[in-house]
């Protein structure tokens, strides 16, 4: 195995392959073409479709900045969390007493940029989980002058002001089976306190287990349930969402039938709608991701009519019910990403990769692309019809693995399928007379296939 891929970044369809001296790899220095792919393999390191990015936008909360320089924004968040959690969770207790925090069997958190159709879903989600209640739409609850304020902007209300109320909410009695939180958690401190809400839910499960009182507290369950759509989509959606309410509204004051429903001037406002979405990317996305290591998590790709959403929230629900896992069972394979989800992402990594590559590596992101256009593209042009090119290379730019991810990732974008492979060819160099050992020489060759739609050519003879 090639000592390079022991510092290898991940890379997507990157292939280290040894061939042998007898492989057919091209030994000519320069780039150079073959139509025939056939590569030995011996037992090759095989690194496919991983991402290269790691740079998830991080979450900075105001108590973050305060306190910069002591200690990860993550632990600073859990700190912050504990704060208004204990706060929150204290004064209910006071409040209310210990033995009336009595919350809900089922927890079904509904999270999704804005527009995802959230809203539109809620009421097929409870009847799919059999729930009679109303949903419980947190912007909705955030409704002080100051929170309205910050919503018309198109931002987030503050942490404490968001648990502190909803909260509350929850202890109501209509909640006691099971409840939708439309908009829950936002924030990564959000889901801190979520944890520890459902931790102490646990805890009074168990206080309560044997005594007359455990049937207002069952062991809690925890659903996430999260749509994904892109940005255009939800600003769309939320201009859509806009126009809707304004005609509703009319008619309303024309007829003089109906309600009025609050129109958000976000919902009116292309440049209002996308920073909303912004603020969801940076700083709910990564939060609602990290629900799926704790709680049962179902991905939903909201793209698509209500019907077909509809039916793939069923499809999802149904299918992680009827697997019945044993919770150990499930618990081991929740990390793992989803098919679906991977579907979904794979174009919104790449871009991210990408522009990546840029701004972080721009010289050798131009070295690269200098070469696609002058070396390879000539050869995949003559290879129109046949939809597929093998292009040796022996350039040392693609000694860096980076350069490698690189060619895939600028050929994904032109809409090419690429796949690397590094082929090490032994070619005798030394013959010792004396001893007859032969010394050989490594040499290293980059063999890149280049797949794409092919020509349809019409024979002759008809
Ligand atoms: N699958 C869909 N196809 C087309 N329009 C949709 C779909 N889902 C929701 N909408 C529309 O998009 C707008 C926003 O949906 P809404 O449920 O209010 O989103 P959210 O609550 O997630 O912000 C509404 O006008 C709704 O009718």
């Amino acid at each position: 195995m090639s000592p390079d891929f022991d510092h290898m970044p991940e890379m997507p369809n990157l292939r280290n392959e040894r061939g042998g001296s007898g492989s057919n790899s091209s030994a000519g220095s320069s780039d150079t073409e073959n139509s025939m792919g056939n590569t030995t393999t011996h037992g090759g390191l095989v690194a496919d479709n991983l991402s290269l990015e790691n740079q998830a936008t991080q979450v900075v909360t105001d108590a973050v900045v305060a306190a910069a320089g002591h200690g990860t924004v993550e632990d600073l968040e859990v700190k912050d969390a504990h704060v208004i959690f204990n706060t929150v969770w204290n004064d209910l207790e006071e409040e209310i007493g210990h033995e009336n925090l009595r919350f809900t069997k089922e927890l079904i958190l509904l999270g999704g940029a804005p527009g995802s159709g959230k809203g539109t879903n809620s009421e097929f989600i409870a009847k799919v989980r059999g729930l009679t209640c109303p949903p419980i739409i947190v912007s909705d609850l955030l409704n002080t002058p100051e929170a309205e304020r910050i919503k018309e902007a198109g931002g987030m209300v503050g942490d404490t002001e968001v648990v502190g109320i909803l909260f509350r909410k929850l202890l109501e009695e209509e909640y006691r089976d099971g409840c939708i939180l439309d908009g829950f958690p936002r924030t990564r401190v959000q889901v801190e306190c979520l944890h520890l809400l459902v931790q102490k839910m646990n805890q009074l499960y168990r206080e309560y287990h044997t005594t007359p009182l455990a049937i207002n507290f069952r062991k809690p369950t925890v659903h996430a349930v999260v749509l994904f759509i892109d940005e255009k989509t939800s600003i769309e959606r939320q201009l859509l969402r806009g126009r809707q309410i304004a005609e509703h509204n009319e008619r309303v004051a024309l007829e003089g039938d109906g309600k009025i429903i609050e129109l958000r001037p976000t919902d009116l406002d292309p440049i209002a709608a996308k920073r909303r979405y912004r603020v969801f990317k940076e700083k709910t996305w990564d939060a609602l991701q990290s629900l799926k290591q704790i709680y049962h998590y179902h991905f939903i790709d909201a793209d698509g009519s209500i019907a077909e959403v509809e039916r793939k929230i069923r499809t999802e629900l149904d299918y992680q019910s009827s697997l019945e896992l044993d919770p150990e069972t499930y618990d081991a394979v929740r990390g793992l990403p989803l098919a679906t989800e991977i579907g979904v992402h794979a174009r919104q990594e790449l871009v991210r990769r990408l522009d990546g590559y840029e701004l972080e590596h721009r010289e050798l992101f131009h070295k690269v692309i200098a070469v696609i256009e002058q070396r390879f593209v000539p050869i995949i042009q003559r290879h129109a019809i046949a939809g597929l090119s093998i292009i040796n290379s022996e350039d040392h730019l693609f000694d860096d693995p980076l350069a490698l991810a690189m060619v895939i990732d600028v050929f994904a974008e032109r809409g090419f399928r690429a796949v690397a492979n590094i082929n090490l060819a032994e070619t005798p160099d030394h013959f010792d007379l004396q001893t007859g050992k032969i010394t050989c020489k490594t040499k290293k060759i980059f063999r890149f296939q280049v797949r794409f739609e092919g020509s349809e050519i019409r024979r002759g003879g008809r």
